[in-house]
């Protein structure tokens, strides 16, 4: 279990991270996401003992991180760390790459887990080819490849897919997350991308400014989300006047996704479209409803200023206005 308790730093004056804690249980797949700069890449840095704290502990199975002033080679054994700048040797080979930190021992061995690897981040053809001579994508999937190669207890993973491109992307992600929970290994993954949260963490820590604002199951916070900040961090989202789609008067704001809002000629919620963004399967409609911007999805083209009526199921309005 890792557990972080009550840390605080500061770059030089500047508080970055502010009484933070967690705990993490084994083999849990977290995403930690936040506005750019919040301190996500700090965190992590701290995690694997880069950065030393100020206030504050931290610990891994009951063993204290000691971080940086303690350790004559900064970075905990038990974990890897994948930087959003990849540290490999760009004169030696996708295969010495990975292969760096393996025993020399048992050939064969070395041999079969550097294939392993090579397969999970699809890189077989590019064994022999020099680093240097790779694109951004392909060297991010071997420095990838390296973090794993020592089997570590826990994989900290800051944008790991940044580079790749979205073809390549989505069955990276699936293999590797596949590979992580067959093995049982722990991962904190910061992260801009929806999917990477939606799709493969368990849990989700969102960062405001250096303070943990929540952890959730990943699932229960995208459909419960409690104020603006976090819903917007899953994609596009609507604060919408209650009394806009309902009989209420009151003041008070729900939030809704574009999926959810539903056009219904028979609605006496109109809105008027201002413009349709094609995102493949359906349109983003940004359409303006009591002065107010709104988003919505269609499965057409809604041409301006064209008047839609508009609605939102019962159940998702109930749903919200508790939170
Ligand atoms: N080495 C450093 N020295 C001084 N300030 C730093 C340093 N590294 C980061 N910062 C500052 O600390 C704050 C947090 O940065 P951090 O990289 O942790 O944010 P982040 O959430 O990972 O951002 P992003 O999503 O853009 O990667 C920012 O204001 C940044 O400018």
């Amino acid at each position: 279990m890792l557990k972080v308790d009550n840390i605080s730093f500061a770059y030089d004056k500047l508080p970055v991270l502010k009484n933070v804690s967690f705990t993490i249980e084994k083999g849990r797949h977290i995403a930690l996401i936040g506005a750019s700069g919040c301190g996500k890449s700090t965190l992590l840095k701290i995690i694997y003992g880069l950065l030393h704290v100020q206030e504050g502990e931290l610990s891994w199975d009951g063993t204290k991180i000691l971080g940086p002033h303690f350790n004559l080679v900064p970075g905990e054994e038990n974990m890897k760390y994948l930087s959003q700048g990849f540290e490999l040797q760009s004169y030696r080979s996708v295969a010495e790459n990975i292969g760096q930190y393996l025993s020399n021992f048992q050939p064969e061995l070395k041999q079969g887990r550097v294939h392993e690897l090579l397969d999970i981040v699809e890189m077989s053809d590019f064994a022999n080819t020099k680093v240097e001579n790779l694109s951004g994508g392909q060297k991010q999937r071997v420095a990838l490849a390296k973090a794993l190669a020592k089997r570590p207890e826990l994989l900290l993973l800051d944008e790991p897919f940044g580079n790749i491109d979205n073809f390549r992307r989505s069955s990276l992600r699936r293999n590797l997350f596949r590979y992580l929970k067959r093995n049982k290994i722990t991962s904190i993954t910061a992260t801009h991308d929806k999917t990477d949260i939606l799709s493969f963490a368990d849990q989700t820590i969102v960062i405001r400014q250096g303070e943990i604002l929540t952890q959730e199951d990943t699932i229960t916070l995208y459909q419960n989300p409690t104020d603006y900040y976090i819903a917007s961090l899953f994609g596009e989202v609507n604060e919408i006047q209650l009394s806009s789609f309902t009989t209420s008067d009151s003041q008070d704001t729900i939030l809704v996704y574009p999926h959810e809002i539903e056009v219904n000629p028979n609605s006496m919620t109109k809105a008027r479209v201002k413009n349709a963004y094609f995102n493949g399967g359906y349109y983003l409609i940004e359409a303006v409803l009591d002065n107010t911007i709104l988003f919505f999805n269609h499965h057409s083209k809604l041409i301006a200023p064209k008047m839609v009526g508009i609605t939102i199921p019962e159940e998702i309005i109930e749903k919200r206005k508790q939170i």
